[in-house]
């Protein structure tokens, strides 16, 4: 079968549409829910790509992803479509698909979270309005995210589980750690399956959104923030709009914590050779060691920024011989590792998750205005 080539799947489909009337939460919390039926609206009008870094928006052919994504749709039993739908059956297939594939309501102390499926390779999502957080990704029955046992689902703290976006700013700084995207109630502008059997949810924040740390920021903008399932795995992808007049600069990353059996038998593949920036000696700059091809071991705290970190990545889970698999856009040219490898780190659970995260981060993305940027990662698992 044709494996889904283009890393940001093309936004044309049908599915559930819901403005601001459904995603209109009062703290967080569902208030109301109109629904109807509508193709995906069309994208911002692409803009010159960020300071010179290359569009997000990547072709995957040619990557081991591919063969991922050939061998998951195999072993999965993936319907071999060609993609050319079009009659009339599969469009009725297609409507039905939309609703049956996303579930859209009240989740976790009755905040907005959209559930989406996609049956053909047995993958299940969930992203909360709340910081646009994808909480949940099973993948054969299993989660590969880790989600804390702490959340209080409150919406007074941001969401620790699977992917917290990290918008406008990662880490510290002038504004909230890891800015203000994680805290945010996002607007679901789309929720449904795609023409090529994707199922996604978009979800935007802009200036306007009625939040005092974005007006705080003080810039134009808008961020959407697409989340697909598809054979291939789960993509999830930032895209970033200077509506204003003047530039503005961010730093962003998918803060993604990935569930392993036990962190300190646990490997990082793709860090190694890397100059750093290490947070746990006030930003101290180094050179990873070479690791042979082993890996990373995370037996102590680490909370390193690796500069220039490559497109692939890899966490081996050798208590569940699992491999967890990041392939990053141009875009995100850096990753952090982070755990914090005892009780007194942020989280009791700390044992139990990994997180490598795609950034933007050593150098500020700057956008002129009327630019935008786009920012991806794929995900998968074997
Ligand atoms: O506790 P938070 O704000 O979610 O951050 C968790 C960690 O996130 C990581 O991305 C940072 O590198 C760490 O420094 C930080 O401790």
């Amino acid at each position: 079968m044709g494996a889904p080539t283009a890393f940001c799947a093309p936004p044309v489909g049908r599915g559930v549409s819901l403005r601001s009337t459904a995603a209109a939460a009062v703290g967080g919390r569902l208030a109301a829910a109109a629904v109807a039926t509508r193709r995906r609206p069309a994208p911002p009008p692409a803009a010159a790509a960020a300071g010179g870094r290359r569009s997000a928006r990547m072709d995957a052919a040619g990557t081991d992803f591919d063969d991922v994504a050939r061998r998951l749709a195999e072993e999965l039993g993936a319907p071999a479509g060609d993609g050319e739908g079009g009659a009339e059956g599969a469009d009725k297939a297609a409507a039905a698909a939309a609703t049956e594939n996303v579930t859209v309501g009240p989740g976790n102390g009755g905040l907005m979270r959209v559930a989406m499926k996609h049956p053909a390779s047995n993958q299940e999502v969930e992203v909360y309005t709340l910081g646009a957080a994808v909480t949940t990704w099973k993948a054969r029955g299993e989660d590969v995210l880790w989600c804390s046992k702490e959340n209080k689902w409150d919406g007074a703290k941001p969401i620790r589980a699977g992917i917290p976006l990290c918008f406008p700013q990662f880490g510290p700084g002038p504004l909230a750690q890891h800015g203000f995207a994680r805290i945010a109630n996002w607007e679901v502008v789309f929720a449904g399956t795609l023409d090529d059997g994707s199922v996604q949810t978009v979800m935007t924040i802009s200036s306007d959104t009625d939040n005092d740390v974005i007006r705080q920021w003080g810039h134009a903008f808008t961020a959407e923030y697409a989340v697909t399932l598809s054979p291939t795995g789960l993509e999830v992808s930032l895209r970033v709009v200077n509506t204003g007049t003047t530039a503005f600069d961010f730093t962003a990353a998918f803060h993604n914590y990935f569930a392993v059996t036990n962190v300190a038998e646990s490997r990082v593949f793709g860090v190694e050779s890397l100059p750093f920036q290490d947070r746990l000696a006030d930003g101290a700059t180094g050179t990873e060691a070479a690791d042979g091809g082993a890996g990373y071991l995370v037996d102590k705290a680490v909370d390193k920024l690796y500069v220039g970190a490559p497109e692939e990545l890899a966490v081996f889970d050798f208590g569940a011989l699992k491999v967890l698999k990041i392939k990053k856009s141009a875009s995100l040219p850096d990753a952090t590792l982070w755990n914090p490898f005892g009780e007194g780190g942020c989280d009791g659970g700390w044992k139990n998750f990994v997180c490598v995260e795609p950034a933007a981060a050593a150098d500020k993305v700057v956008l002129e205005a009327g630019e935008e940027w786009l920012g991806a990662q794929l995900l998968g698992v074997e």
